[in-house]
C-alpha cells in the first residue's frame, strides 16, 4: 500500500534561512524510506524557470507580476507538484502561494481579493477526487519566522540583490506582517520557527515539528554541513 503524497512548504522572508534547511530535511525523510520531490516557486519547470527570471529581473507592475507567479505556480503544479503526489511523494516547495500574499500582498499592496480570485484558477480543480471548488494547498508550511533587520545583516554583500532583495527594510516588515496575516488565518497549516536562532537550533526546531506529526520517526542528527 502506497502511502499519500505530503505536500510541505517552506516560508519566510529572504534570508529567513529556508534554504540552508531544505535539502537537509529531504535527506531524512530519504533515510526513512520516502522518496522526496524538491522545488522551489517561482520555478520547478522549464517554463516556470523562465517565469521566475522575469519576476526577479524585469520592471513590472504588481498585476503582472502576480499574474506571472501563478502562471508559474500553475505550470508547476500541474507538471511536478500533483505527479509527484500522486506517487505518494514527500514534495518540500520552497515558497508558494502564501509568499504571493506575503510579497504582492502585504509588501506591494495589492489587492488580496484579486490573489484569491488568482489562487483559485491556479490551485482548483487538482486534488484527485474532490470538486473543482477544492484548491491544492500545502498540508503543512513551515514559517522561517526572522526580523527583517537581522535577514538583511545576513544577505549585506551576499549577492547581487534581484527585485526583491533590494526593497528596503520597511518592505520587509510588511511582507514578515503578511506571512504572520496568512498563519493567523490559518493556525493548524503552519509550524512557526525562529528563524533568529543558530543553525543547529533551527535544525532541532524543524525536525521536532515532524517528529510530532509523526512523519519523522527520530529526531534527525543535525547535518555536517549545518553544525
Ligand atoms: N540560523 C542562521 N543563523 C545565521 N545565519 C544563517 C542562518 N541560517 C541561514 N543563515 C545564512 O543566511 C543566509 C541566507 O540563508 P538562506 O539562503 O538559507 O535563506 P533563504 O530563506 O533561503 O533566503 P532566500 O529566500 O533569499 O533564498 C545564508 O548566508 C546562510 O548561510
Ligand atoms: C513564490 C513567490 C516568490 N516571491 C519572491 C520572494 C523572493 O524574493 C523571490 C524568490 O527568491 P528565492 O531566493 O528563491 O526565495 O521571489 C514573490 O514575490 N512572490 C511569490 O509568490
Amino acid at each position: 500500500m502506497s502511502r499519500p503524497g505530503l505536500f510541505i512548504t517552506f516560508e519566510g522572508i529572504d534570508g529567513a534561512g529556508k534554504s540552508s534547511h531544505i535539502e537537509g530535511l529531504a535527506a531524512a525523510f530519504r533515510a526513512q524510506g520516502r522518496t522526496v520531490t524538491v522545488s522551489r516557486e517561482p520555478g520547478g519547470t522549464p517554463l516556470a524557470e523562465k517565469l521566475r527570471q522575469m519576476v526577479l529581473n524585469d520592471a513590472m507592475d504588481p498585476l503582472t507580476e502576480s499574474l506571472l507567479i501563478f502562471a508559474a505556480r500553475r505550470d508547476h503544479l500541474c507538471n511536478v507538484i500533483e505527479p509527484a503526489l500522486a506517487r505518494g511523494d514527500v514534495v518540500l516547495c520552497d515558497r508558494f502561494t502564501d509568499a504571493t500574499f506575503a510579497y504582492q500582498g502585504a509588501g506591494r499592496g495589492f489587492d488580496l481579493m484579486t490573489l484569491s480570485t488568482l489562487e483559485r484558477m491556479a490551485q482548483g480543480g487538482l486534488v484527485p477526487g474532490a470538486g473543482a471548488g477544492t484548491l491544492r494547498n500545502p498540508d503543512l508550511t513551515v514559517w522561517f519566522d526572522l526580523e527583517p533587520e537581522v535577514a538583511a545583516e545576513r544577505l549585506a554583500g551576499a549577492r547581487v540583490p534581484d527585485r526583491f532583495e533590494a526593497q528596503p527594510v520597511e518592505f520587509f516588515r510588511r511582507v514578515a506582517q503578511g506571512y504572520a496575516d496568512r498563519a493567523a488565518v490559518e493556525p493548524a497549516r503552519f509550524a512557526r520557527l525562529d528563524a533568529a536562532q543558530d543553525r543547529h537550533r533551527v535544525w532541532q526546531q524543524l525536525t521536532s515539528v515532524f517528529v510530532r506529526k509523526g512523519w519523522l520517526s527520530i529526531m534527525v542528527p543535525t547535518p555536517k554541513d549545518l553544525a
